[in-house]
């Protein structure tokens, strides 16, 4: 493990990951295999979460072509250098951001969407100019596998590797030094990860998950609130990791909800819900059996039928669910949607707040001042306002938890900024030094309000004659200095000239 980072530490340390062309080039190549070897991802995907192929597309390949496609399209521009604001002691300088690659970062992936999870991060990593090691999750083998025997095929080997592997292989790949680890999966595991960073100071994404509260207020179109939740929670079978976890609403309202969820898990899934090619199993039997026993002592309002062989459980609303049960105290990640009963909003705001800060918050509702009222006195990672999952897909908004449900975010240009250093660069001249001497010992009263004036542009008014002075000398080197009709060391001699002006002794 040591000799393989240190391998791509090498060629990083080469300078061949930094040119843009070359980082185009790489990603061009990864969107060509996922175009060339997109039947083999599919079926990859299709074996490790008993999904159709047509929804393998739609969850995974779709936002991995668009990210690609937005990076090649914005890369010219994100890896550019942004010129900063300057003060009145810099004016005459050069000051920009340089955006610049980290080294070799690590990228560890979840099961769930295990080609997006990998991918995604991936197309970030290289976009900013580093080398990275991927870890995907060793619970989506096919996809895991797949992704170490195509990566090498299209993307340079000594700049981006796969390791493949479970806790021990995690473990010792958490013993190097990295530059960046970006983790998706439980919470648990996040402090692992982060504690394991702390020793080499490397810094962290972390993408976790949470209980995303999904608020349906009374003055709502149910029916579209309804298919929206449906879709968005039974999605992947209910194991994503912004799936709405519960429904807070008005009591009245519970017996409305069940029945248009129910019928829109008809409309979606048909009568044979196992027969549905749009509807996935659970992952393993742990998850199966744990979710199994969220169901335990739960008043069933539809659903709750499971299958161990086949690891099916269908979709399941629970109503009137006690807050302090056990599928009320963690993330639920399964087809089960408990509704708890508030009596208004603030009992939804205050109930969400007595939790952790969950990875994402929906609220349905016609009145936007209600909405915007529940964004404003709660905090999640994400908001969608009268819908769930949609704001994973606009790649403008960065994506990512706060407090228990992560830290960091990426998607777009977010994630190029994650795995860049924005560099503050400063260039002067070496002349001007009559000026530096405001600045170098032995200091004076009449040091100290040059200096007031040109960083925090205070003044008085016995030396607003000087100042004004000082503008126009200002903008006269400034001038000079546009139009190149004398050099920089003229100009300097306009604000020399300034400086010999006499200063009052004291200044405000
Ligand atoms: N925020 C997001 O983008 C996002 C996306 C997907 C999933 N999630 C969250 O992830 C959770 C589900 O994922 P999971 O954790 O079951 O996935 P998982 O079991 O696949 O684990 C995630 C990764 O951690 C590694 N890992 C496991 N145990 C480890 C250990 N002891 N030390 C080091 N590495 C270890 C695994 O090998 C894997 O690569 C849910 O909470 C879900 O909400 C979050
Ligand atoms: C809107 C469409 C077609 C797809 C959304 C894809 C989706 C649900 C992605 C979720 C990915 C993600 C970060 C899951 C976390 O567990």
């Amino acid at each position: 493990m040591e000799r393989q980072v240190q391998r791509l530490r090498q060629a990083f340390r080469s300078g061949r990951s930094r040119p843009l062309r070359f980082r185009q080039q790489q990603l061009e190549a990864l969107r060509r295999m996922v175009q060339e070897r997109e039947e083999d991802i599919l079926a990859a995907i299709a074996a490790d979460l008993s999904k159709s192929k047509l929804n393998a597309y739609s969850h995974e390949v779709i936002t991995i072509l668009g990210e690609i496609d937005f990076m090649l399209a914005n890369l010219p521009e994100l890896a550019s250098a942004k010129p900063a604001k300057k003060n009145l002691l810099t004016m005459l300088d050069e000051a920009y951001l340089q955006p610049e690659p980290l080294g070799v970062v690590l990228i560890i992936g979840a099961w769930n969407y295990p080609f997006v999870l990998i991918m995604q991060p991936l197309v970030g990593a290289i976009a900013a100019g580093n080398a990275a090691i991927v870890k995907p999750s060793e619970l989506s083998e096919n996809t895991a596998k797949l992704l170490a025997k195509l990566l090498p095929q299209y993307l340079d080997q000594d700049l981006y590797a796969v390791v493949n592997g479970g806790v021990a292989e995690t473990t010792e790949l958490l013993k190097q030094r990295f530059d960046h680890i970006l983790y998706t999966g439980n919470t648990a595991v996040g402090k692992i990860v982060m504690e394991a960073a702390a020793k080499h100071l490397t810094p962290v994404t972390l993408e976790l998950g949470g209980k995303s509260p999904c608020y349906i207020d009374r003055d709502c179109d149910l029916d579209v609130a309804c298919r929206r939740i449906t879709w968005g929670k039974y999605m992947n079978c209910g194991q994503t990791c912004i799936a709405p976890d519960y429904v807070l609403c008005e009591a009245s309202l519970q017996d409305q909800i069940i029945q248009k969820i129910k019928e829109t898990v008809k409309e979606f899934y048909g009568e044979n819900i196992k027969e549905s090619p749009d509807y996935e199993r659970i992952v393993n039997l742990r998850h199966f059996k744990r979710l199994q026993g969220l169901l335990e002592g739960q008043k069933i309002a539809f659903g709750g039928e499971t299958d161990e062989v086949t690891r099916y459980i269908a979709p399941t609303v629970l109503t009137d669910v006690d807050p302090n049960s056990k599928v009320m105290q963690e993330e639920i990640f399964g087809p089960i949607l408990p509704i708890v009963s508030v009596k208004n909003v603030d009992e939804a705001i205050s109930f969400i707040n007595d939790r952790e800060k969950p990875l994402a918050l929906y609220v349905f509702s016609h009145n936007n001042k209600l909405i915007k009222r529940v964004i404003e006195e709660t905090s999640s990672g994400g908001v969608t306002g009268n819908d769930v999952i949609m704001h994973f897909t606009v790649n403008s908004l960065p994506f990512g938890g706060v407090g228990a449900s992560g830290m960091g975010a990426y998607h777009g240009k977010y994630s190029f900024d994650t795995f860049s250093h924005q560099r503050p660069c400063l260039l002067k001249g070496l002349k001007g030094e009559s000026v530096n001497k405001l600045r170098y010992p032995p200091n004076s009263q009449s040091k100290l309000g040059w200096a007031k004036f040109l960083l925090l542009k205070k003044f008085n008014r016995a030396g607003l004659l000087t100042l004004l002075v000082t503008c126009l000398a200002v903008v006269a080197a400034v001038f000079i200095k546009k139009y190149q009709a004398l050099s920089r060391g003229n100009a300097l001699l306009a604000s020399l000239v300034v400086h010999r002006l006499r200063w009052p002794s004291k200044h405000s």
